[in-house]
């Protein structure tokens, strides 16, 4: 392959939650390296480019100080896509690849269109030898077709595939990618392939110590990520279903998960109970490695991970039903406030966050809910809602409030349920939220995160996840 001993030159395909933050640490930490993210969406580059930082299209902690280092230094962004593609040595694909929504694999597969739209442009527009990498969540030997369709423009250059999963959590992106556990490189033995791998080494070592970048073959790369993931949404799954057996037996789930995150075997993190696990991640990936293990014969494999969805779905319905149980069997024409609506705190994220489902669960008892939070916009609520398509928008939006101040949402009401583990829902006046509610008052918190007790000795009726 023609390449220069360093990168000078990146492009990464997708300006959204990986791609934003991702090259955006890696323009401040490389200031040699021109780095040009791209996207068809011209909306959101334009909120990249926003003079007031405040409009970044994502809320990230500590983004935002990145963005103002680098950008229009060495960090730009831009809707020319051919152009940035053509100029650089490294393309990263970070797009889009949700379950697929018709046709074969349809509510299982990862649908690939995006990707597959990126490696045609890429063969399309080069003119110069280029490393490719996969920094989108792929399903196993997704490499191989990229390859083929990198190939097949017949052109005298030579592309190289790397898988470079990103493994960042929202909320702490930044965090993580300044300081993450490994970065995982996976590519071809041969010379062409290891000389590719170096090249990314090479861009991750200006922040990371060696032992940390990890390198595999490509399938392995790949496989692991879904891997990952499986097994983060596992240990939440497994919590939450203890949490049901502590409910009936007076055992406290929060104890256990303090009792067996002690033994350093299990490890402390990743038990925290929960109304269920959200966001775009776990349950896209989790059914495309069932899918993946279906497509391979591997009935017992793909019925043992599907169980972690199954369960999810459980928690969620059955945090709904516990609201409604308590509100003596009926909720119909009764106001109920939804603390939080992002599928966890500090990003603006709501991709299949709990909140919504559950709040369609109340809809359809006929509940008015008031939802308050602090980082999503209404727009998105009520997008969300309408999505689902339970119901029609001007329904929704008769049923449904939202409101900019919590306290103003919890007015009037006959229940509180909190959704998002948001740090400012545990220092709210709870006495004077419980002077403006109607009573008896409930608290349903399904982060656990509020005092019980405290609650309880103002007067308010809780229910906590996982205890009596
Ligand atoms: N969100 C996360 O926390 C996270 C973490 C690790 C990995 N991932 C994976 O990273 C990938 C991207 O996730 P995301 O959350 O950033 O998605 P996203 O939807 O926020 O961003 C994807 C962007 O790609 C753009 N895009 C799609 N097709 C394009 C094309 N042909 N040309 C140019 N732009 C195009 C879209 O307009 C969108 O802005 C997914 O595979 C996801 O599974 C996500
Ligand atoms: O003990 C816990 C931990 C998490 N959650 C919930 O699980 C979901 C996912 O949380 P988290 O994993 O922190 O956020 P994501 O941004 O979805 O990150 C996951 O998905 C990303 C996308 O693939 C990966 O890169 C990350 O490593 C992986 O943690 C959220 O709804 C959390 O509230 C719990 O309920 N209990």
């Amino acid at each position: 392959m023609n390449l220069p001993n360093k990168i000078k030159n990146i492009c990464c395909i997708g300006a959204g939650y990986v791609g934003g933050p991702t090259m955006a640490v890696i323009a401040q930490k490389c200031p040699e390296i021109k780095v040009t993210v791209v996207d068809i969406n011209v909306q959101r580059i334009a909120d990249w480019n926003d003079e007031s930082l405040d409009n970044l299209p994502i809320y990230e902690p500590g983004l935002k100080e990145v963005v103002l280092e680098a950008r229009g230094r060495n960090l730009f962004f831009s809707t020319n896509v051919d152009n940035a593609i053509n100029e650089a040595e490294m393309v990263f694909i970070s797009v889009n690849t949700p379950t697929k929504k018709y046709g074969v694999g349809k509510g299982m597969a990862a649908d690939l269109k995006y990707v597959e739209l990126c490696a045609r442009n890429i063969a399309k527009v080069s003119t110069s030898d280029k490393i490719v990498v996969e920094k989108s969540t792929l399903p196993v030997r997704t490499a191989e077709s990229i390859k083929t369709i990198l190939d097949a423009e017949g052109k005298d250059i030579q592309f190289k595939v790397l898988s470079n999963p990103e493994f960042l959590a929202e909320g702490t992106a930044i965090d993580d990618l300044h300081n993450g556990d490994r970065v995982l490189i996976g590519g071809d033995q041969d010379e062409d392939g290891l000389n590719a791998i170096q090249c990314l080494i090479d861009i991750y070592s200006h922040w990371l110590p060696r032992e940390r970048i990890i390198t595999t073959n490509v399938w392995s790369s790949e496989l692991s990520k879904l891997t990952a993931n499986a097994f983060l949404a596992q240990r939440v799954s497994s919590i939450n279903a203890i949490s049901a057996l502590c409910e009936q037996t007076g055992a406290n789930v929060d104890e256990i998960a303090n009792a067996i995150g002690a033994d350093s075997r299990i490890g402390s993190k990743f038990l925290k109970a929960s109304v269920g696990f959200g966001g775009s991640c776990f349950q896209k990936d989790i059914l495309n490695l069932v899918y993946i293990a279906r497509s391979y014969g591997l009935e017992e494999v793909a019925d043992y991970w599907e169980q972690v969805i199954k369960l999810n779905d459980y928690q969620k319905r059955r945090f709904a039903e516990k609201i409604v149980q308590n509100l003596f069997n009926t909720v119909n024409g009764k106001k109920i406030a939804i603390l939080g609506w992002a599928f966890k705190k500090d990003t603006n994220d709501t991709r299949e966050s709990a909140a919504i489902y559950v709040a369609d669960y109340l809809l359809n008892e006929q509940a008015e809910l008031v939802v308050y939070d602090p980082k999503v916009k209404a727009e998105q609520i009520y997008a969300d809602l309408d999505y689902l398509n339970t119901r029609s928008e001007e329904q929704n939006k008769h049923l449904v409030t939202v409101v900019r101040d919590a306290y103003e949402a919890m007015g009037d009401t006959h229940a509180v349920a909190i959704l998002t583990e948001w740090d400012e829902f545990k220092s709210y006046d709870w006495e004077k939220v419980y002077n403006g509610m109607k009573k008896p008052a409930f608290v349903f918190d399904g982060r656990n995160i509020i005092d019980k007790q405290q609650i309880e000795d103002i007067g308010f009726k809780s229910y906590n996840l996982g205890r009596e």
